[in-house]
């Protein structure tokens, strides 16, 4: 009589090499068997490392704080309830620039691996904040129960981040969500970013005036700070080199229709005091996936949920 294979827990042979996953002083670490890995930080489910292709793909500033004392300056820092300083007379009013997501603790959920596609593995590391978690400030500030599940996803070439927000209360809230993330570059006069033709975008640069981008492959040449609205989430912002017209990062979503993007440029950088080497506003670019420029209402008991997917170097 045959005897009956156990089914192993990732559905591969379980002799083939495993994703590892160490938990250790608040990061928690993943890799997989081909090299890929990704460190989070408890302190805002902040990520601070994405390896892919043997290489570093986030920027993370030099300066930055890493004790829980300020948000992390580099990697993904997830921005909610509220994007930029929280507009007067509103619910979030009382909140910091951002809202608190970045600067609370959130607990680890745990690990789920699984089968990615021609023998590739995945592993998922997922998130949990609420309400009663928040420091005694923000509760006060923002006196909402609601359950956030953020679910960071590594695979061979590509890194998927999403968030699930809940209302767990009996009143509807309102929120804004934003995947901050910082690109490392090699050089940024060399980077274009594609896809943002004929979008509208508000420049915060200049008073937050509208305007339609004209360019079909945007190079940075100065300070930029631009929300970029009611864009497919299924066609990809690429990120290029324009020496060689070859895509760096490719970054689809869903559910979360503005971009923004943002480089600090000399002066600001240079008036950051987590922001180092002061040249590194040269290494970076933000390429922010979110929905910023309107409200997201969710009423009592339901659940929303949006996300990024970067590929690197395609
Ligand atoms: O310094 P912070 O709070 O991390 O914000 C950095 C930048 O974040 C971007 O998302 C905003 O559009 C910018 O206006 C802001 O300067």
């Amino acid at each position: 009589m045959e005897r009956s294979k156990k089914p192993s827990a990732i559905g591969v042979g379980a002799s083939l090499p495993q994703p590892t996953v160490s938990a250790k002083h608040g990061i928690i670490e993943a890799s997989l068997p081909s090299g890929e890995s990704v460190a989070v930080y408890l302190y805002g489910a902040t990520v601070t490392s994405w390896k892919a292709n043997g290489q570093e793909q986030l920027f993370l500033s030099q300066k930055t704080h890493l004790d829980g004392s300020k948000p992390i300056r580099g990697g993904i820092p997830l921005v909610f309830p509220v994007f930029g300083p929280p507009p007067q007379n509103h619910v979030t009013s009382p909140l910091p620039q951002h809202g608190f997501a970045r600067n609370s603790t959130w607990e680890f959920l745990g690990k789920s691996s699984s089968e990615a596609g021609k023998g590739d593995l995945a592993v998922k590391l997922d998130f949990g904040l609420s309400h009663t978690m928040l420091s005694e400030e923000f509760r006060k500030a923002w006196p909402y129960e609601f359950g956030l599940v953020y679910s960071v996803t590594l695979t061979k070439g590509a890194l998927r981040t999403s968030l699930q927000v809940t209302n767990e209360g009996k009143e509807n809230f309102e929120f804004q969500v934003l995947m901050h993330t910082y690109l490392s570059v090699e050089d940024i006069s060399n980077i274009r970013v594609k896809n943002l033709e004929s979008k509208t975008y508000i420049d915060k640069t200049r008073n937050a005036t509208s305007h339609t981008e004209s360019s079909p492959a945007l190079a940075i040449t100065g300070e930029t700070d631009r929300v970029y609205q009611g864009l497919d989430p299924a066609t990809p912002i690429i990120v290029s080199s324009a020496s060689d017209d070859q895509p760096l990062f490719s970054i689809t979503r869903e559910a979360l229709t503005d971009i923004v993007v943002w480089n600090p440029w000399i002066e600001k950088a240079k008036g950051m005091a987590d922001f180092g080497p002061d040249e590194a506003y040269q290494n970076m670019i933000c390429v922010e996936a979110g929905s910023v420029s309107s409200w997201q209402t969710l009423e009592a008991g339901d659940s929303w949920e949006g996300g990024q997917s970067i590929k690197s170097r395609l």
